[in-house]
C-alpha cells in the first residue's frame, strides 16, 4: 500500500489523482490532502479519503475545517502548512499538483522526508530544476513525471540507455488560438483563451498552452527530468494531442507514446510505476482517428517558446525569471488587466532587466522569483 499525500487536491490534476486512487483502493492510502480556497471540495475529499493531515490556504479556512473533522486530524495552513504536510504526513509518495512556483518549497520538503514525487507542477523544475534534481539524487528519491509529454518520454525511455537518446520531440497542440495569425490575437478574450481544443485543465496551464509558454516550461522541465541539452529537445505542433511526445534514438528509431487525451493515464502510470493497471480512459481507435497532423513550430508566432529556450540556455536564475514573470502576466490577463499579447511582452521585458545569477541557491531563487513578480506586476 502506497501512502499518498496530494498537494493541490482540489484542482484539475488533484481531483483526477483522487479519481485514480479511488479506483485502486487496494494499492493506495491517502494520508494527506492540501488545497487552497476550495474548502467545500476539500471537506468532501476529507470525508471520502479520511487523511490524517489536511492543509488549507489560510488560517481562517483551516479553522473552518477543524470544526468539521475528527479532532485527531492535523489541520495546517498556508505555505508553511504545505511544507509541513509534504514532509510530515507520513507519505511515501507525494503528488505535487499545485500550480506555480509555490510548489517548490513543499516539493523540496517531501524530498527531504524521503518521499518519491509524482510531479505535475512543472513550474517547480523551471524555477529551480538544478536544486530539485540534486536533492532528489542525494536522497535517493524518484521524481516521476505526471505531465503528459514527460510521462510519454518516460515510458518511451523505459530500459533505454541515456547515451542512446538523440533528441526528444515534445508535441504541442497549438492551444486555443492555433488557427489565428499573430495579428488576430489583438482582441482575443479570456473566455476564448480558456477553450483548449483537446484538454480540460486549470486556467493557468490553459492560458500557457495558448501562448506556448506551456511548451517552453515543458522544454525546461524535460531538460531537468531527462538530463539533456536544449539542442536535444525539439517541439512539433501536433493538433490532435494523440502522440504525447517522442524520443529519437541514435539509430534513427523513434519511439512514441499514444493515447486519447486523458490525464488519468499519465497520473495513474506515475502512481503505479513500474506496474501498469487498467484505466477508465477510452481506448484509442486509430481507424476512427484516421489522420494525424504535424506542423513546424513558428517561433515568431509564439515568442514565449523562443524566450523559454533563451532563458533555458542562459541558465541560472533566467528560468526563475521566465517562470515568475509568466505567472504574474497570466494572472493579470485572467483578471482582464492586460491584453493577451502583453503576456510575452512582459516576460521579455522582465528578462531583459535581469542579470543572471549562475547556480543559485534556494534563497537566491526565492529572492529572484519575488523580484520578477514585482517587475511583471508593475509593467503595462
Ligand atoms: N490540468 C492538467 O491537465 C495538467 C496540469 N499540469 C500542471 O499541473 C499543475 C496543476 O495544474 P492544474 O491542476 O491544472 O491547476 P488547478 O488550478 O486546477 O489546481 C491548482 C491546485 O493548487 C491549489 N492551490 C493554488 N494556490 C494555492 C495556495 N496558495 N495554497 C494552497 N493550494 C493552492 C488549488 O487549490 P484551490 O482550488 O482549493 O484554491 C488547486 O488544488 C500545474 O503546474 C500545471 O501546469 C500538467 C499537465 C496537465
Ligand atoms: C495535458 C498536458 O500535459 C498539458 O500540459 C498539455 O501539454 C497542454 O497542451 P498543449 O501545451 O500541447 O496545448
Ligand atoms: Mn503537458
Amino acid at each position: 500500500m502506497k501512502k499518498i499525500t496530494v498537494l493541490g487536491s482540489t484542482g484539475s490534476i488533484g481531483t483526477q489523482t483522487l479519481d485514480v486512487i479511488s479506483r485502486h483502493p487496494e494499492d493506495f492510502e491517502v494520508v494527506g490532502l492540501a488545497a487552497g480556497n476550495n474548502i467545500s471540495l476539500l471537506l468532501e475529499q476529507v470525508r471520502t479519503f479520511k487523511p490524517k493531515w489536511v492543509s488549507a490556504g489560510t488560517e481562517a479556512l483551516a479553522d473552518q475545517i477543524k470544526s468539521q473533522v475528527p479532532s485527531q486530524v492535523r489541520v495546517v495552513y498556508g505555505e508553511a502548512g504545505l511544507i509541513e504536510i509534504a514532509g510530515n504526513s507520513g507519505a511515501d509518495y507525494v503528488v505535487c499538483a499545485l500550480v506555480g512556483s509555490l510548489g517548490l518549497t513543499s516539493t523540496l520538503a517531501a524530498i527531504e522526508a524521503g518521499a518519491n514525487i509524482g510531479l505535475a507542477n512543472k513550474e517547480t523544475l523551471v524555477t529551480a530544476g538544478h536544486l530539485v534534481m540534486q536533492r532528489a539524487k542525494d536522497k535517493g528519491v524518484s521524481i516521476v513525471p505526471v505531465d503528459s509529454e514527460h510521462s510519454a518520454i518516460f515510458q518511451c525511455l523505459n530500459g533505454e540507455s541515456h547515451k542512446t537518446i538523440k533528441r526528444l520531440m515534445l508535441t504541442a497542440s497549438g492551444g486555443s488560438f492555433r488557427d489565428l495569425t499573430r495579428d488576430q490575437l489583438n482582441n482575443v478574450t479570456v473566455e476564448d483563451a480558456l477553450k483548449h481544443p483537446n484538454w480540460s485543465m486549470g486556467a493557468k496551464v490553459t492560458i500557457d498552452s495558448a501562448t506556448m509558454a506551456n511548451k517552453g516550461l515543458e522544454v525546461i522541465e524535460a531538460r531537468w527530468l531527462f538530463d539533456l541539452d536544449y539542442d536535444q529537445i525539439d517541439v512539433v505542433i501536433h493538433p490532435e494531442s494523440i502522440i504525447h511526445s517522442m524520443v529519437e534514438f541514435v539509430d534513427t528509431s523513434v519511439m512514441a507514446q499514444l493515447g486519447n487525451p486523458d490525464m488519468r493515464v499519465p497520473i495513474q502510470y506515475a502512481l503505479t510505476y513500474p506496474e501498469r493497471k487498467p484505466s477508465p480512459a477510452s481506448a484509442l481507435d486509430l481507424l476512427k482517428q484516421g489522420t494525424l497532423h504535424f506542423r513546424e513550430m513558428d517561433f515568431n508566432r509564439y515568442p514565449c517558446l523562443r524566450l523559454a529556450y533563451e532563458a533555458g540556455r542562459s541558465g541560472g536564475t533566467a528560468t526563475t525569471v521566465f517562470n515568475a514573470a509568466n505567472e504574474i502576466a497570466v494572472a493579470r490577463f485572467l483578471k482582464r488587466e492586460i491584453p493577451f499579447l502583453a503576456i510575452d511582452r512582459i516576460i521579455e521585458e522582465v528578462l531583459s532587466r535581469h542579470t543572471k545569477i549562475a547556480a543559485p541557491d534556494l534563497e537566491t531563487i526565492l529572492e529572484t522569483d519575488g523580484w520578477a513578480r514585482l517587475e511583471a506586476a508593475a509593467l503595462e
